[in-house]
Order: structure tokens, then C-alpha cells, then sequence
């Protein structure tokens, strides 16, 4: 398929949460295409739906009215052609790096030279080679961030989609992590659907931005981000006046929809 077609096709989607005597709307009338090959990232107040939204995608949540489609085909079960990176990051103490990487393959692929030089090559992308045979507990927030990552693009998933896999590391760090990922989206062309409550983070990663609505969540403004790429190179410290001015705006929108949110006109 071509970069620009659209992969991801939501249309009319709600959610309601149903438990006991109580219902909770998290989604309402979310209509969005994400495209191929593009980097779309999702911000908006806590509890407006933006891990319902991803989980929906991903499958892994039923929704309640609506369509939501991949490559045109209805999405209502989990699949290896969306991997999931989520900030527990959700990898196994009792395996180290490299098994922890090739736990995805092993399950789709028999052929044990294959799974090691794809472990390899993934692993020396991201500067990890030297610790493939440590244990999870023995590498810092950053390098497990790392392997979440990498253990997900290994499987090679057409989409990917990411609920703030950076949101517990220090500032550096997730700077040093954010131009990896750019580079890896750059060299892997995958689709990327990716959460945060950074809009720094966001204006640096992404093709397009959705700002939600408090909950329940619909997209309020999706913006384009026309900064040059790479960003790692064209703002390699983020202190140029568009990065900036971009980064204000956005923050503007969600300041206003937090207001509302609070009925402070
Ligand atoms: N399994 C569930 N059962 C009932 N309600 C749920 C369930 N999961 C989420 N909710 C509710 O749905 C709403 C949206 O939750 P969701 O986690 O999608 O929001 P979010 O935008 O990702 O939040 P945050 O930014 O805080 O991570 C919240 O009110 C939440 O309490």
C-alpha cells in the first residue's frame, strides 16, 4: 500500500463502559483516518479516552457503535499486525534482552538463524548488543524502553501503537529515546499511533497531532505539523522559533479544553 492511503479508518466510533448500575461514555463520535506510513500522535486531558481509543484499535477492547478498520478490513480481535508498546512496557523479568525481543518471532517463525540475526540486528539499532543476555532488572528506565520497543518492531507489525512508552523517564533520556524512535519510524516506515501528555513530545515526533475533548473524547483539532525532517537534525534542541511557536499553539488548545473542562471562560 502506499504512503498517504489510509490504513486505520475509525468512523462513528463510541464507547461505553458499562459496570453494574454505572456507564461510562469514554468515546463519543470519533471519526479519524490515520495514513500509511504516518506518524500520528494523540494528546488530550487525563481520562478522555486516549487508551480506550488505542485499545480499540489495537482490538484488545470491543467498542460499543462505529466501524474501525485497518487496510480495509474490520478490526475486533488483537493481531500481529499491530504490535502495542504500553509505558509498563510489559516485559518479562524472567528473560533476558535478547529472549525477551525474540519472544514475538518464536511464536511465528521456526527458523532459529532467522529469529537470531533479526534479534541481533534490532538489538545494535537501538545500542543495546552488549546487554542481550542481562536480565530486565539490570537495565536502566531508558534501555528497558528500548527493548519494549524494539521486541515490538521485531515482529514486524504494519501499525504501531504506543501509549506513552516514554512517560516515566527523565527528560534527557526521553529526548535521546524520541529522535531513536523517529529514526526507526524513518528506517521501518510503519504506521505509528502514539499517546502522550507531552506536547513537546508530540511536536517533535509527529506528522499529525489529535487533541481530544474531555471525556467523552472525540477529536477536537488535528493539526499538521509542518516542520522539516529529520527533527533530530532540523531541531536538535527544540529552541527554534516554529518548533516553538508550534508547541505554543498546541498547548493553547489544550489549555482552552481545560478550561471548559473546569467552566472557567
Ligand atoms: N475497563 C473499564 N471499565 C470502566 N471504565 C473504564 C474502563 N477503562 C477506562 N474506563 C473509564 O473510561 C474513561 C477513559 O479512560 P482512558 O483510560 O481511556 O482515558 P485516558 O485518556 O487514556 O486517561 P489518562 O490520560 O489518564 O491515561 C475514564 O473515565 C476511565 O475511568
Amino acid at each position: 500500500m502506499e504512503k498517504g492511503s489510509p490504513k486505520i479508518e475509525i468512523s462513528d466510533l463510541d464507547k461505553v463502559y458499562r459496570q453494574a448500575e454505572e456507564e461510562t461514555v469514554a468515546l463519543r463520535d470519533v471519526s479519524l483516518d490515520i495514513k500509511e506510513g504516518e506518524f500520528f500522535s494523540i494528546i488530550g486531558p487525563s481520562g478522555c479516552g486516549k487508551s480506550t481509543l488505542l485499545h480499540i484499535i489495537a482490538g484488545l477492547v470491543d467498542k460499543t457503535n462505529g466501524e474501525v478498520k485497518q487496510d480495509g478490513e474490520p478490526i475486533n480481535k488483537p493481531s500481529a499486525e499491530r504490535g502495542v508498546v504500553f509505558q509498563e512496557l510489559g516485559l518479562f523479568p524472567w528473560m533476558t534482552v535478547k529472549e525477551n525481543v525474540a519472544y514475538g518471532l518464536k511464536l511465528s517463525n521456526n527458523d532459529k538463524k532467522e529469529i537470531k540475526r533479526t534479534v541481533n540486528n534490532y538489538l545494535s539499532a537501538v545500542g543495546l548488543e552488549k546487554f542481550k543476555d542481562s536480565f530486565i532488572h539490570q537495565l536502566s528506565g531508558g534501555m528497558k524502553a528500548r527493548v519494549a520497543l524494539v521486541r515490538s518492531l521485531a515482529n514486524d507489525p504494519k501499525v504501531l501503537l504506543m501509549d506513552e512508552p516514554f512517560g516515566g523517564l527523565d527528560e534527557i533520556t526521553k529526548e535521546i529515546l524520541q529522535e531513536e524512535l523517529e529514526r526507526l519510524w524513518e528506517d521501518t516506515e510503519k504506521t505509528i499511533i502514539f499517546i502522550t501528555h507531552d506536547i513537546e513530545e508530540a511536536t517533535f515526533l509527529s506528522d499529525r497531532i489529535g487533541v481530544m475533548t474531555n471525556r467523552p473524547g472525540s477529536f477536537r483539532d488535528i493539526s499538521e505539523v509542518n516542520l522539516e525532517r529529520p527533527r533530530r537534525d532540523k531541531y536538535p534542541d527544540r529552541s527554534k522559533e516554529e518548533f516553538i511557536r508550534f508547541k505554543k499553539d498546541i498547548g493553547s488548545i489544550l489549555k482552552e479544553e481545560g478550561k471548559q473542562s473546569m467552566n472557567i471562560a
